[in-house]
């Protein structure tokens, strides 16, 4: 074996409302990691003519501080206050996806929270990734870098290979921003460079996995493997966490 399978539920698939529960039933189920999506608003629509004018205060106070980063993804999820009332259940893994504009804004809060592994976007940190992968060490997680599927693989080999490395890249399966779409399978080439290059880098393949799409990822050479419709969405959750982990490990060349 030379790089172990990581099957990562991604709890954005699962029912936010018993989020610790959830958790406990996936790592009892055989989950190596949960996947955090922490994801930034975009836009928000608003009728002013309908609205109080204290909300309106507050509507507007809360856009301007979206404002300073929220554009990455149209969506929104969970940030650090729910990592954190979730880190007091479970001693689990958390692999926390950072899809917003200014990462470093959100290390020191995510380390607080306990948030485990912090992956940002190389697409946002391209003038600043040096500093970014000391401060997310300093405060006690493990680096790695995401790219979207328009970004070519090779922005990311100056952070596997600098001074101070990332320790995971997650190549992007589908566009960020939504769980439930379809898996991109051209992504596989960025993986199998990874691979050819970086024998032992953890790869992290995220969107559109589950028992269909892994024999193409594994044969890739992806071993973490994020899966949220396919897990959350099965009748037998454990049999898919199963399936993928099987997948990885039969794809792997012994040694
Ligand atoms: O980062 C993302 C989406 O932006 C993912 O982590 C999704 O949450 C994966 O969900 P499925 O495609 O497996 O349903
Ligand atoms: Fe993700």
């Amino acid at each position: 074996m030379v790089v172990s399978p990581k099957i990562a539920p991604s709890m954005l698939s699962s029912d936010f409302a018993n989020l610790a529960a959830e958790a406990k039933r996936m790592v009892d189920l055989g989950a190596d990691w949960l996947h955090m999506d922490i994801m930034k608003l975009s836009f928000v629509v608003i009728d002013l003519n309908d609205t109080e004018p204290f909300l309106v205060s507050y509507l507007l106070t809360s856009l301007l501080f979206h404002l300073q980063d929220g554009h990455f993804v149209p969506n929104l999820t969970i940030g650090a206050p729910v990592i954190e009332s979730l880190r007091k259940h479970t001693s689990a893994y958390l692999d926390c996806h950072l899809m917003v504009t200014n990462p470093m804004d959100y290390v020191e809060q995510m380390g607080k929270a306990g948030a485990s592994g912090f992956t940002f976007h190389v697409e946002v940190a391209k003038e600043n990734w040096q500093e970014l992968v000391s401060k997310i060490k300093s405060a006690g997680m493990r680096p790695g870098v995401a790219l979207k599927p328009g970004t070519p693989v090779e922005e990311v080999y100056p952070l596997v290979e600098g001074e101070t490395p990332v320790e995971m890249v997650l190549v992007m399966t589908v566009e960020p921003g939504f769980g439930g779409q379809k898996f991109m399978p051209n992504m596989m080439d960025k993986v199998r460079a990874l691979r050819q290059k970086y024998p032992t880098l953890d790869i992290e393949v995220d969107g559109g996995l589950g028992p269909s799409t892994i024999e193409a990822a594994a044969a890739a050479g992806a071993n973490c493997i994020v899966a949220g419709s396919s897990v959350f969405g099965a009748p037998e959750s454990g049999k898919v966490i199963s399936l993928l982990r099987t997948s990885v490990e039969k794809a792997q060349p012994t040694t």
